[in-house]
C-alpha cells in the first residue's frame, strides 16, 4: 500500500482500492469510518445488535491512556505534567485543546498512540469469531503507516455534510463549533474520504433510515465473508 499527501490534514493517506482481494485464511474486516458525528457508532451500535463483533479505535484509544500505563507515560514525558490530571488521568479537554491549535503536537501525540492503538486492534482481531467484523475508526484512511484501513479488505464510510456533522457533535458533546470544526480540520474532507470507499452509506435522515440502509450491506458483507470461508478451505 503507498500513500498520498492529502491536502487537507498533515495525515498521510492509504492508497486503498475500490475493490479489494480478499486473502485467503482471513476473516473479513469492514472498515467502518466517516468524519467527527458523521454516525460511525450509531452504525456500529447497529451491526453489533446483528451479532457482528465490533472493533472501535476510538474506545482503544481511550483504553491505551489509562491512568499508569506506559502510552500516557510516554505522553507525559513528551508534553509535560500539565497533560495529567489530579486524579492521575489524562486530562483529556486541556490535551484536546492543545493538539487541535498546535499541528505539530497533535503529530508527536499520534506519533505515540497511533501504533499503540493498531497493535492492540489486531489483537482484538484475533479474538473476534462474528461472521465477519467491523473495524471503526475516524481515522481509517488517514496515516498508512501506522494506519487501519490495510487490516480492512472493505471500506464502509458514513458520509454527512459538514453542517449536520457541526450539528450533531456539538449537541451530543457540548463543544463549540469552533472545536468541533479543528477536529473536522485534521482530518479527510468528505470527497476525499468517499473516494476511498468501496461503500458509502449517506446518514442526513433518520437513524431508523440509516438501520434500513445498513441491512443490505449486512446481507452482501456475509456472503463475502463466506466466499472468504469457502476461499480459504
Ligand atoms: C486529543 C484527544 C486527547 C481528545 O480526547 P477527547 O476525549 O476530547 O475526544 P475523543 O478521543 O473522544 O475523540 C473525539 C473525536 O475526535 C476525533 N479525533 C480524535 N483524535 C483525532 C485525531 N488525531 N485526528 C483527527 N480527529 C481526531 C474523532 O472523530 C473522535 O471520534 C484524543 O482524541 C486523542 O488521544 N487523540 C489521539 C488518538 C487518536 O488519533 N484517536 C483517534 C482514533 S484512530
Ligand atoms: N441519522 C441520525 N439522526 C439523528 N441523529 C443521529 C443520526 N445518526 C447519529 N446521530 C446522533 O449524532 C451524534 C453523532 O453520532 P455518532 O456518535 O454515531 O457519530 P460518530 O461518527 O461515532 O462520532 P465520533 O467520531 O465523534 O465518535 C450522536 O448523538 C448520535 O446519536
Amino acid at each position: 500500500m503507498s500513500t498520498n499527501f492529502n491536502a487537507s490534514s498533515h495525515h498521510a493517506v492509504a492508497n486503498t482500492n475500490a475493490t479489494h482481494q480478499l486473502p485467503k485464511n482471513k476473516t473479513l474486516v469492514v472498515g467502518l469510518t466517516g468524519g467527527i458525528g458523521s454516525g460511525k457508532s450509531a452504525a456500529s451500535d447497529w451491526f453489533a445488535t446483528q451479532g457482528i463483533d465490533i472493533i472501535d479505535a476510538d474506545v482503544i484509544a481511550h483504553e491505551i491512556v489509562a491512568k499508569g500505563s506506559d502510552t500516557l507515560r510516554r505522553i507525559q514525558k513528551k508534553f509535560g505534567d500539565w497533560v495529567i490530571n489530579p486524579a492521575g488521568e489524562m486530562d483529556r479537554a486541556a490535551v484536546r485543546t492543545h493538539v487541535f491549535t498546535h499541528p505539530d503536537a497533535l503529530i508527536e501525540l499520534e506519533s505515540i498512540t497511533h501504533p499503540a492503538i493498531r497493535e492492540a486492534a489486531k489483537e482484538q482481531l484475533l479474538a473476534c469469531t462474528s461472521p465477519y467484523v467491523v473495524l471503526s475508526a475516524p481515522l481509517l484512511i488517514e496515516g498508512a503507516e501506522a494506519g487501519l484501513a490495510n487490516l480492512c479488505q472493505r471500506i464502509l464510510v458514513i458520509d454527512v455534510h459538514e453542517d449536520t456533522q457541526l450539528a450533531r457533535a456539538s449537541l451530543r458533546d457540548e463543544q463549540s463549533a469552533i472545536k468541533i470544526r479543528a477536529i473536522m480540520a485534521n482530518q479527510l474532507d468528505r470527497a476525499a474520504r468517499n473516494r476511498h470507499a468501496d461503500d458509502v452509506i449517506v446518514n442526513e435522515s433518520d437513524v431508523a433510515a440509516l438501520h434500513v440502509q445498513l441491512q443490505p450491506l449486512h446481507q452482501m458483507y456475509l456472503t463475502l465473508a463466506q466466499q472468504l470461508k469457502f476461499a480459504a478451505d
